[in-house]
């Protein structure tokens, strides 16, 4: 197995770790990891102890072979200067987060590099990861980092101009679902006598149940609302409710998502000096 540099062990760079050590695709020993307060990857040594901690990102660089950037989009452009000199032909360089592209990696280091935005979701092996790849990765790094994404997610390749909006969906989709299903149980408990943990247990499990039935492809989201819609029955009436009150509200949420991720590119650009 190649050698996992992870530099940055917050949220992310954590899930995915514990994700790919849960799946077995690495071992701890397969992994070299730090952050810039050493204690968050300390952590994780202690809960994985053949994981190597290293003190700096330099050390990382020497030894990996694929070198993980799980840092916040404004935070990749420093990282980079104070290592790319120590980075070369044979690594793979990878982002995990979407205001920075392949293109603007590589303007900055000397070596091929590849995008893996990652979601939540994929701390179960679950759900979907997006890729992206500069053209000078060799058919053999493509397939070692797809066989990695394999290992925790369903990888899909995609292109600069779709990246928020599948981003959004997959990344912060679980974040925008759990908002909706705790407005869900809040009402619940404000129109009738259901308690809140009660609701709450409700509505997880009815959550995973949905989760299965679209996972083992029992059915689509459309033919699942068709099943349930008894014809002049009661979820019929809540439906009604959904198409009348939803109006623009997604519409809105995306045009928001945009217009934060174009403040992101400005920033990145500047700092850059390269075109997103
Ligand atoms: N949270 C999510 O669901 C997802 C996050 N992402 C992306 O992942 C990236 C990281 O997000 P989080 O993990 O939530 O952030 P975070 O703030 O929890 O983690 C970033 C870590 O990087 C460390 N760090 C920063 N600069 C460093 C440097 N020069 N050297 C070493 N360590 C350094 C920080 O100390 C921190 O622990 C973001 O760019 C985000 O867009 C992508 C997909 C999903
Ligand atoms: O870079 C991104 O688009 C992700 C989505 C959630 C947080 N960061």
């Amino acid at each position: 197995m190649k050698k996992i540099g992870v530099i940055g062990t917050g949220n992310m760079g954590t899930i995915l770790i514990e994700a790919w050590l849960e799946a077995k695709i690495l071992n701890p020993a397969d992994l070299i990891i730090t952050n810039r307060t050493l204690s968050k990857a300390l952590v994780l040594k202690e809960k994985h102890p053949g994981i190597k901690v290293a003190e700096s990102a330099a050390e990382i660089v020497e030894q990996a072979d694929f070198i993980f950037l799980c840092v916040k989009p404004l935070q990749i452009n420093s990282l980079l200067q104070g290592i790319k000199q120590h980075i070369k032909r044979d690594q793979l360089v990878i982002s995990i987060t979407s205001p920075v592209s392949v293109s603007q990696l590589e303007s900055a280091v000397n070596a091929p590099c590849a995008r893996f935005i990652p979601s939540i979701t994929n701390r179960v092996g679950s759900g979907v990861s997006l890729l992206s790849f500069s053209e000078s990765c060799s058919k053999e790094k493509v397939s070692a980092l797809f066989d990695l994404a394999s290992a925790i997610s369903a990888p899909v390749i995609i292109e600069n101009d779709i990246t928020r909006v599948a981003s959004d969906i997959v990344s912060c989709g679980p974040a925008f679902f759990s908002y909706l299903a705790q407005a869900f149980i809040d009402a619940a408990c404000q129109t009738t006598k259901i308690d809140k943990e009660t609701a709450t247990t409700l509505t997880e499990n009815m959550l995973v149940g949905l989760g299965e039935l679209l996972g083992k492809g029992v059915y689509t989201l459309p033919t699942l609302q068709e099943k349930v819609c008894v014809k002049g029955g009661i979820t019929g009436e809540g439906i009604k409710v959904l198409e009348a009150e939803t109006g623009e509200m997604f519409h809105h949420l995306f045009q928001a998502t945009h217009e934060k991720f174009a403040e992101d590119l400005h920033e990145v650009e500047k700092q850059f000096g390269h075109p997103y």
